[in-house]
């Protein structure tokens, strides 16, 4: 600078003569002391100025300080710049050249930057390490690096190499600042700086071919800008350009190049472009008017000469290039092997699990929503269609932002994702399944149970048809929540479902198989109670047949009924079986339970007593006798109760007469039945109806009652005989007469006996004899009752009465009741009150 400075002001005092045009009026030396940019106290104030910086949007920030640490900052930066969210759209610049040599100057004149300007009167490095800011209006990330040779840094090249890998690493343009007296001269044209970032390119290079990248892709280019300061016109460009172009061509030739790249030239990785600008401080308004041209090269990408093109774009998206220049950093620090492909790998993948852990956490928040009203039993609506929206949504927002990064790793972590994603909803998926196949299982038992209530049901019909609607519903209820890319099913639930609903189908054909043999073993009741009933009051050698008979054709049809109805049941042929099994046993129990009800004891006996009655009481005619003391009362009392007695073992076992009618069924032992049908069954010991001990009880409860009935024809016997002789009726009459007359004679007796009369007279005249004697009778018989209880409550009256039954009415053919050692006790009849019986 200081030669320049030097150059300038001996320019100014001596102008050539193209210049003095130019600065007719310029008073250089001032000029020289204060034309200079806005001036800050230097490297002191840098993080000053850092801090200060972070706020505006046009803030500078030092990403890599004196001491080679990358800043922390930058992620804020970019967002303040907006830029964070630019994806690709945004280019990288960074200026390279001898120290203070106007880079500063020139970046802010380009791009209206406020990098630090040399303080004239310091004289001394301004720009220490790497500085960054953005270009006003426009998305580009502009750097100022520390320039080279300077004398703080001494002969250490190290930092310029460092600088020089991670402009490479970053930058689209490298703007090379020299002096046009330069031009030619090794050192003053940075061909050492050159020398070193073509180097280190190439050791890049190197690398990213291991990687399997071809030399001059995209991405691997970089455009060298050499801007020529201070021209003063007397040299045209073309022809500084070809003694730069002839100086790299050298110096390029110079390198020791790998194994396989000794015939590569500079352009395979450089494209080379060169400007001038004139003298600053002596053509100020062609150096302004200069730089406005050379602006629209960074800013109209319809120029010809426009600078960023798309073969130059590092191609790392905005969001990551603080994470990724950091970590370009650390490795050009730790000297540890730099390749591009393998940081904007270990990049891609930072930045995919930053985004897939934001995109994740708000797709957990999105669930949350429709995800905590899954409960038990309840299917919540519209789940498929949220689920998938909430994954689009985290996939959409993934994509957006991790697509820019490398693509192998973008879609590896798209995986990932989506596999996180699918994870998190499985358990929603398999709720709603489970509670689906509860709900359409238990919609299923409904219809059947509805179908079956119809009239004439076909039960195999309506299970099949309900069964295709609860599978028709499961599979689009399983479908809604189905996600595509998950690998989920529903076919395990499903085969589930089926086989609950043929549980459940089998369950109700048992009930209704059940249901069924009890209507039909209600209508074989039916059928065989009547001829029971008859039968068994009317006893006779075929009573047992008829009841068979009418029992087995009953049977017979019960068991067509069955087959008629079981072919829409479904039924299995064991099912079958069993079923008419059970109808069999059934039915003979239920013949049985009318047997018992008609033979229980109290009936029989009634049974018994008629039948006795029917032989005791009435005569052949069936006219009831009046016992007459002509009457063979004991024959035909022992006939009666003889031919009675005899029914008791018809009775007590169902054995026909004609063995065609018998009937039999298989006996069984089971213990693990479920129904007592079912269980334990021994038929032979269903034939016996009365027990030898009940019927020998039978017999003597009948022997008694007969007797009751014998004593009561030996009674009636004795009253018929013994009627008031005629000739009693004198002998009242006489004995009566005195008593007549003294009645007649006796005015109160007459008056009272004329009262009687007229009394009687009057009651007979008004119809009222029928109340009278009704009332007479009513008053009598309460009185006669009230004595006769009185009489029979008396020890005397009984013991009297005891006494006389003993001696008069002693039944000769009953011996058991004769033998009786002990003489029984006095008991009044339940039937006949008036009549008394032995116990
Ligand atoms: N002759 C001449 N001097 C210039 C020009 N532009 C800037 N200067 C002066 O050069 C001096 C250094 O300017 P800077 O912009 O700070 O240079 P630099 O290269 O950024 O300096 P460092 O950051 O310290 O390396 C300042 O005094 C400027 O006024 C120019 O076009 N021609």
């Amino acid at each position: 600078m200081d030669q320049s400075i030097n150059i300038a002001t001996e320019a100014a005092k001596n102008p050539p003569t193209e210049l003095q045009d130019v600065l007719p009026s310029v008073d250089v030396a001032t000029s020289l002391s204060t034309a200079q940019e806005p001036v800050v106290a230097p490297a002191a104030s840098a993080s000053t100025q850092l801090t200060s910086g972070k706020a505006g949007m046009d803030a500078k920030l030092q990403v890599v300080d004196e001491n080679q640490e990358f800043t922390k900052q930058l992620d804020g930066h970019m967002k303040d710049w907006k830029l964070a969210e630019a994806g690709f759209s945004y280019d990288v610049v960074a200026v390279f050249g001898s120290q203070s040599t106007g880079k500063s100057t020139l970046l802010n004149r380009l791009f209206g930057t406020k990098f630090d300007v040399m303080n004239e009167n310091e004289r001394r490095q301004t720009t220490k390490g790497i500085w960054m800011s953005k270009g006003e209006d426009m998305p580009v990330l502009v750097m100022d690096v520390e320039g080279t040779d300077g004398r703080e840094r001494g002969e250490d090249q190290d930092f310029e190499r460092k600088s020089a890998l991670f402009s490479i690493a970053v930058a689209e343009v490298l703007i090379v600042n020299i002096w046009e007296h330069q031009v030619g001269l090794y050192q003053g044209a940075n061909m050492g700086l050159l020398k070193t970032v073509f180097e280190v390119n190439l050791a890049l290079f190197l690398a990213a071919k291991e990687k399997g990248k071809v030399a001059g892709t995209s991405q691997d280019k970089t455009l060298l800008l050499f801007v020529i300061r201070d021209h003063i016109g007397a040299t045209p460009l073309a022809n500084l350009q070809n003694t730069l172009t002839a100086d790299l061509n050298r110096l390029w030739d110079g390198l020791s190049k790998p194994a396989g790249l000794e015939s590569c030239v500079i352009t395979t990785f450089f494209d080379l472009a060169f400007v001038t600008l004139p003298h600053k401080l002596l053509q100020p308004e062609n150096f302004e008017s200069e730089i406005k041209g050379l602006r629209k090269r960074f800013t109209d990408p319809e120029h010809e000469g426009y600078v960023f093109q798309p073969k130059y774009h590092k191609r790392i998206p905005a969001d990551g290039i603080s994470q990724y220049m950091g970590t370009i950093w650390d490795a050009v620090v730790t000297n540890k092997d730099l390749d591009f492909p393998t940081q904007q790998e270990l990049l891609a993948q930072f930045r995919c699990d930053e985004i897939a852990n934001v995109a994740f956490a708000a797709f957990v928040e999105a669930i949350k929503a429709f995800g905590g009203s899954a409960g038990v039993g309840k299917l919540v609506k519209g789940l498929g269609v949220s689920m998938e929206q909430a994954r689009s949504a985290a996939l959409v927002s993934f994509d957006t932002a991790a697509s820019r990064y490398h693509s192998g790793v973008y879609s590896r972590k798209r995986l990932e994702l989506l596999s996180k994603l699918n994870s998190t909803l499985s358990p929603l998926f398999l709720s709603h399944l489970k509670n689906l196949h509860k709900l359409v299982l238990k919609d299923f038992r409904k219809s059947i149970q509805d179908g079956l209530k119809a009239d004439g049901y076909d039960f195999a019909q309506v299970v099949k048809e309900t069964t295709e609607k609860a599978e028709e519903e499961f599979r689009k209820g399983a479908k809604e929540v189905t996600l595509e890319e998950t690998g989920w099913s529903s076919e395990e639930t499903e085969g589930q479902l089926r086989e609950d609903m043929v549980a459940i189908a089998d369950l109700l054909r048992v009930e209704e198989t059940k249901k069924m043999v009890m209507v039909i073993e209600r209508n074989i009741k039916k059928q065989f109670a009547e001829t029971v009933e008859l039968s068994l009051n009317k006893p006779s050698k075929e009573m047992w047949d008829k009841i068979l008979s009418t029992f087995k054709d009953a049977l017979a049809k019960a068991e067509e009924a069955y087959i008629r109805k079981a072919t829409s049941f479904n039924c299995t042929p064991t099912e079958n079986e069993e079923a008419l099994t059970s109808l069999r046993r059934r039915s003979w129990l239920a013949l049985r339970a009318k047997i018992d009800e008609q033979t229980a004891e109290s009936i029989m006996l009634v049974k018994l007593k008629l039948l006795f009655e029917d032989q005791f009481r009435y005569d052949d005619e069936g006219v009831p006798r009046v016992w007459k003391p002509e009457d063979d009362i004991d024959a035909i009392f022992k006939k009666a109760k003889e031919a009675v007695l005899a029914l008791i073992p018809l009775y007590s076992r169902i054995a026909p007469s004609d063995p065609s009618n018998s009937f039999t069924l298989p006996s069984s032992t089971s213990v693990d039945a479920t129904t007592p049908e079912e269980g334990e069954f021994d038929f032979p010991s269903t034939l016996i109806i009365l027990t030898d001990t009940k019927a020998d009880d039978l017999s003597s409860r009948f022997r008694r009652e007969a007797d009751a009935y014998y004593l009561e024809a030996k009674r009636s016997m004795v009253s018929s005989i013994s009627q008031i002789p005629v000739w009693m009726y004198g002998v009242l009459v006489l004995l009566g007469w005195n008593e007549f007359i003294a009645v007649i004679r006796s005015p109160v007796y007459f008056t009272f006996l004329l009262l009687v009369s007229a009394g009687a007279y009057v009651t007979w005249h008004l119809n009222m004899t029928g109340p009278v004697i009704a009332l007479a009778k009513g008053v009598t018989n309460e009185i006669i009752r009230t004595a006769n209880e009185q009489l029979h409550s008396t020890p005397l009256f009984r013991s009297a009465y005891v006494l006389a039954a003993e001696l008069t009415f002693v039944s000769p053919f009953d011996e058991q009741t004769t033998s009786t050692p002990n003489r029984p006790t006095l008991t009044p009849l339940v039937s006949t009150p008036s009549v008394c019986r032995y116990q």
